[in-house]
């Protein structure tokens, strides 16, 4: 199996999946990536406890080289994903993708995973909001490792989380010292980075209206912080604890490169969004051509193997 990777004892027999948030809100958008060739697996968007409409739009906006976004989780609720994943027949692995708008939601959210029927890999965004005047939960060290330690006191089933960009060595090392006190199926990085502006040079207007145009960057212009982060946690994190790279995935290439870097997964949002389902054919051939340029037979071959300058 050329692109295989397992996690949690789940077998993958692709290494593709959409960023949750993207193609993933609705069963419609749901059935349609489990049926596209080259998807390993599929993710649903952020749920929260009830359902949210989200922001008004525009709230996604294209940009050059990438996207800018606040959707304001909008979603159908856990009960929807939940069943979603419980029901549904799938020929792959169908991971849950949540977020509390607070922290005892979390938690909430999360005891009822655990009651539930699901024993697929839940994934916890901590992008999720902490409370209001601090940041967001993943930028809030102490409150990351308590609601971590919290959760693992009850949860029990394969949870991996979600991971907004670092930038400073420091938080690598200070974070991957605190994801390694749990056991952890897997990390998920990056989510968009942060509250970016674009500006619409024939109107001299945001392009997006929540947040005065404030909203997360995704795209080719991410690539060179996600990479960053891939290789920064592969680098500290225990090896039991596996890697999905997200961000700035274009071309085979770039999964090529989230690969180098040490991911065991690769999951695809703005390129998604902007060209659809069909992408992921076109980024499975064209990794397997670079594979076989190289005489690589399997993602196996490669993975984590970036080479630095002696
Ligand atoms: C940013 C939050 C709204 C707190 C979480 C949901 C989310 C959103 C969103 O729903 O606005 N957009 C992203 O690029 N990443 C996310 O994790």
């Amino acid at each position: 199996q050329a692109l295989h990777a397992e996690i949690a004892g789940i077998k993958f027999d692709d290494i593709f999946l959409n960023a949750s948030g993207v193609h993933c809100q609705t069963t419609a958008e749901l059935d349609e990536l489990l049926a596209t060739k080259g998807t390993g697996a599929i993710i649903t968007k952020s749920a929260t406890s009830a359902y949210r409409a989200g922001n008004p739009s525009p709230r996604l906006s294209k940009i050059p080289l990438g996207s800018i976004n606040s959707m304001g989780l909008p979603n159908e609720g856990l009960d929807y994903y939940l069943d979603y994943v419980t029901t549904k027949q799938a020929d792959k692995p169908m991971l849950l993708s949540v977020a509390g708008v607070s922290y005892t939601e979390n938690l909430d959210i999360l005891h009822k995973v655990q009651d539930s029927s699901f024993m697929g890999i839940t994934e916890l965004n901590l992008s999720c909001p902490n409370v209001p005047g601090k940041p967001q939960t993943a930028y809030d060290f102490e409150t990351t490792e308590r609601l971590l330690t919290e959760v693992f006191a009850f949860f029990t089933k394969p949870l991996g989380v979600k991971m907004p960009p670092y930038f400073d060595i420091v938080h690598f090392d200070d974070m991957a010292k605190i994801l390694n006190k749990f056991p952890l199926a897997h990390v998920n990085t990056i989510n968009s980075i942060g509250n970016g502006l674009w500006i619409n040079e024939d109107t001299d207007t945001v392009v997006i209206k929540p947040k005065g145009g404030f909203g997360g960057i995704g795209g080719a212009l991410a690539k060179p912080t996600a990479l960053a982060n891939v290789r920064a946690f592969r680098q500290r994190l225990n090896p039991t604890i596996k890697m999905i790279g997200t961000g700035g995935v274009v071309n085979g290439r770039d999964v090529y490169e989230h690969i180098l870097c040490g991911a065991d997964l690769v999951s695809v949002g703005t390129q998604l969004q902007f060209e659809g389902p069909s992408m992921f054919a076109r980024l499975e051939q064209e990794l397997l051509a670079i594979m076989a340029e190289k005489g690589y037979t399997s993602v196996d071959d490669f993975r984590g193997q970036l080479k630095i300058i002696e």
